[in-house]
């Protein structure tokens, strides 16, 4: 597919246009509201090189973003006021925040935005329009955010984070202005690209994390394609009921477990090694000082916890068993921590796949990071940038682009 690029856009001029970005901000945040605070600035800091340029180049620019899943309303907690607290501290462009997305305090903001302003719209999500399935709301939400640009308005999608969401301010909105591709957008491709095409062998795939029904849906397609697959977060524990075992109260998707079934059979006849953990951190609650043991994965509910314990990890024996998975690979894709790494408690098989990463990677394969509290778990733990072969902004959109599945966003986008 050919896309046209920001230079493009910029080659064209934008002094003095209102030009619609959607960048991807979604950041982690703790605590409570009013003082919660983003946990891993990686999002914003990825997001402003676009904006710097289109500002310097005169630009006005309104920002579309999302931050969790709110559920069409507004809701204080998923307010973008902490990530635009911090893309104002980094920015050396003026950055305000609109107090809705598309309402009367948008518009009159957007239409008194000066060149080489930032004004970021509240959360997309906010409007239940914004991932309908139905493609009239869609376009009707889509076509008041296309509004705030203006006749001489264009949309530069730079949230890779996001291509693979049919969304309003990622699909729609692209029909209804010229659209460009962003230059983070363009970078992640790049070296998915290398991934993709003929990784070196072994191809380890290492998947964890807590949307369990939106990896579950991507496991299917590389299966044939990654030589092992090591499964380890929230994931797990559908494996585990696949194969007959009991999980007490950790995150199950009952509904896919006969699908998994058909994973683990079509993975042992298309030459896809599943590698499951063998020991499991139970705990008695989700907590970081809940009381915790290390559990045989295939007799979670014989500890003291019994059918209310949660896994909230893997255990230790599956973390070396894993990290010497990943210590044969030549390529490794690693999408989801492998257990609740936010407490130091349930961070272990997070910190042993991330050391083997980086050994690996020192070892001369190619390692790629993706997704937003994978990229702040390797970060949390105190590994840097540096010490892997990439870090992508986008987990989900790294696995469906991995798949081999059309992204909407990039579809978007795309020109003859
Ligand atoms: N066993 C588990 N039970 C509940 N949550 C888990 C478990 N393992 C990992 N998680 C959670 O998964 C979250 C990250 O998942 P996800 O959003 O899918 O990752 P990413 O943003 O990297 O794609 C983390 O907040 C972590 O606490
Ligand atoms: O956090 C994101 O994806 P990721 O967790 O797969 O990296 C993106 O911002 C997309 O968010 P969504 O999965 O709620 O659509």
């Amino acid at each position: 597919m050919a896309y046209a690029s920001l230079d493009d856009l910029l080659a064209e001029g934008v002094r003095g246009r209102r030009i619609l970005v959607r960048s991807d901000l979604n950041v982690p945040l703790e605590g409570e509201v009013p003082s919660l605070t983003v946990t891993d600035d990686g999002r914003v800091r990825a997001s402003l090189p676009v904006l710097r340029k289109l500002t310097e180049a005169g630009a006005a620019v309104i920002v579309m973003a999302h931050l969790g899943r709110p559920k069409g309303a507004p809701e204080a907690k998923y307010s973008l006021a902490p990530a635009v607290d911090v893309l104002r501290d980094l920015a050396d462009f003026p950055v305000a925040l609109a107090p809705d997305t598309t309402g009367e305090g948008a518009r009159s903001a957007a239409a008194a935005l000066a060149e080489g302003e930032v004004l970021v719209l509240e959360n997309v999500r906010f409007d239940a329009r914004e991932t309908s399935k139905d493609e009239a709301e869609r376009r009707s939400f889509a076509q008041e955010l296309a509004d705030l640009a203006g006749d001489a308005g264009a949309y530069v999608d730079d949230a890779f984070g996001a291509v693979h969401r049919k969304h309003a301010s990622v699909f729609d909105v692209a029909g209804l202005l010229p659209a460009y591709q962003g230059d983070l957008v363009r970078a992640e491709l790049v070296v998915l690209e290398k991934l993709t095409k003929e990784p070196e062998r072994p191809f380890v795939v290492v998947l964890g994390g807590s949307k369990v029904s939106d990896k579950l849906a991507v496991i299917e397609n590389l299966i044939g394609t990654a030589d092992r697959i090591l499964v380890g977060g929230g994931m797990v524990f559908t494996f585990l009921a696949a194969q007959g075992h009991r999980v007490g109260a950790s995150l199950l998707e009952e509904d896919r477990i006969e699908t998994v079934r058909g994973y683990l059979e079509r993975g042992a006849r298309d030459g896809t090694q599943f590698v499951l953990p063998t020991d499991i951190v139970v705990a008695e609650k989700f907590a970081a000082d809940a009381g915790h043991s290390v559990i045989a994965a295939d007799a979670m509910e014989s500890g003291a916890y019994g059918s209310t314990g949660l896994g909230l990890d893997i255990g230790p024996a599956t973390g070396a068993d894993f990290a010497a998975n990943i210590a044969e690979a030549r390529t490794v894709f690693w999408n989801g921590p492998m257990g609740v790494f936010e407490f130091d408690s349930f961070a272990g098989g997070t910190r042993a796949v991330a050391q083997a990463l980086v050994e690996a990677q020192a070892a001369g394969a190619l390692t790629v990071v993706g997704g937003g509290d994978s990229a702040a778990a390797v970060r949390g733990l105190g590994f840097t940038d540096e010490q892997f072969g990439h870090i992508s902004t986008g987990g989900g959109a790294s696995l469906e682009y991995l798949e081999g599945k059309e992204l909407p966003g990039l579809t978007a986008l795309a020109r003859d």
